[in-house]
C-alpha cells in the first residue's frame, strides 16, 4: 500500500491507494493535528512506502517527514522536478528549481493525453504549462491565485477593507468587496479566453479553484480547446507514475 502526499502551499491533500485501487483521501493542513485521521491504524501497518511531492519550505518538509514517520517506518521519499521522464522533458535548465507539483501534474498530464496540451493548476498560485507533441515542456506561467489576489490588496491597501464571501459574479462591482471578488472572478474569465484564444490543445486542469477556470473555459465564447477536462488528482497520479518507475 502506498501513500501519495501532495504538499501544497495551502492544502496537503493525501491519498492512500493499492496498486491502481484507491483506499482512502483526505486533505487539511500539518497543524490542524488530524491530518492523516482517515487512516486507520491497520491501514498504516500495511503501508509500504510513502511518495511525497512538495512546494513547501525545508523546514515544513521535515515536519511532515516527522508527522509521517510517526505513523510509519515506511520510507518516506521525495520527489522533485527532473530533467526528464520518459519523452517528457523539462523546459527549465535547472529543473530542481520548478515546483514539484507542476512536474508531477505535467507527468500525470503526459501519460493521459500523449501528445500537445496544456496543464492549469489553480492553487495558492495559478500555473499554465505548456507541452508539445514530442512531451517537450516548452515553459509556464506563474500567476497569483484566487486567494492571493484577494489577500494581496487586503495586504497592501489601507482602505481596500472587505469580508471574505463567495460572490460569484464578473459584474462592475457596487462596493469594496464586490469590486474585489468580482474583479478577481473577471480576470479568471479574462484567462480563461485568452488560453481559448491561444491554445488548440487537451487541457487538463487541477487545484481548489480548478473547477472555476473549467466553467470559465466551458462559457468562453469562441474557445478553440477541443477537450477541457477536471482533473483533482493530476499531481497525486503524475507522483504514482514517478514513484512506480
Ligand atoms: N477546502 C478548501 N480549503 C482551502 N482552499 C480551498 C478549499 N476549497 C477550494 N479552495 C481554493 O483552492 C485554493 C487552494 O487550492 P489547492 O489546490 O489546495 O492549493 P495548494 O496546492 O497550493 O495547496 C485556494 O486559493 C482556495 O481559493
Ligand atoms: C508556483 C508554486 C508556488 C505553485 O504552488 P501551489 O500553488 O500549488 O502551492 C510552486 O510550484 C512553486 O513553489 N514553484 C517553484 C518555482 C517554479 O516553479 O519555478
Ligand atoms: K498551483
Amino acid at each position: 500500500m502506498n501513500l501519495l502526499v501532495d504538499a501544497g502551499n495551502t492544502r496537503i491533500k493525501w491519498q492512500l491507494r493499492d496498486g491502481g485501487a484507491l483506499l482512502r483521501a483526505g486533505s487539511g493542513s500539518l497543524e490542524a493535528n488530524d491530518l492523516f485521521q482517515g487512516i486507520t491504524p491497520g491501514q498504516w501497518e500495511v503501508v509500504s512506502s510513502v511518495s511525497v511531492s512538495t512546494v513547501r519550505s525545508e523546514s515544513a518538509r521535515q515536519s511532515l517527514e516527522s508527522v509521517i514517520s510517526a505513523y510509519t517506518s515506511a520510507p518516506v521519499r521525495f520527489f522533485w522536478t527532473r530533467a526528464s521522464h520518459g519523452q517528457l522533458v523539462c523546459a527549465y535548465s535547472d529543473p530542481a528549481t520548478m515546483g514539484a507539483d507542476r512536474w508531477h501534474a505535467m507527468v500525470g498530464a503526459w501519460d493521459l493525453i500523449r501528445g500537445a496540451c496544456a496543464v492549469v493548476d489553480a492553487g495558492s498560485a495559478i500555473t499554465i504549462d505548456w507541452i508539445d507533441h514530442h512531451g517537450y515542456h516548452l515553459g509556464g506561467y506563474i500567476l497569483p491565485g484566487r486567494n492571493m489576489m484577494t489577500g494581496s490588496l487586503r495586504q497592501g491597501t489601507a482602505r481596500v477593507l472587505f469580508e471574505s464571501q463567495e460572490a460569484r459574479g464578473t459584474t462592475p462591482g457596487r462596493s469594496t468587496a464586490e469590486c474585489v471578488f468580482h474583479g478577481v472572478n473577471w480576470m479568471i474569465e479574462a484567462l480563461a479566453f485568452k488560453l481559448g484564444r491561444d491554445l488548440e490543445v487537451p487541457v487538463l486542469i487541477t487545484g481548489g479553484d480548478g473547477a472555476l477556470i473549467k466553467e470559465a473555459l466551458d462559457n468562453s465564447d469562441g474557445c478553440r480547446i477541443p477537450r477541457a477536462e477536471l482533473r483533482p488528482d493530476l499531481v497525486l497520479d503524475g507522483l504514482a507514475l514517478v514513484e512506480s518507475g
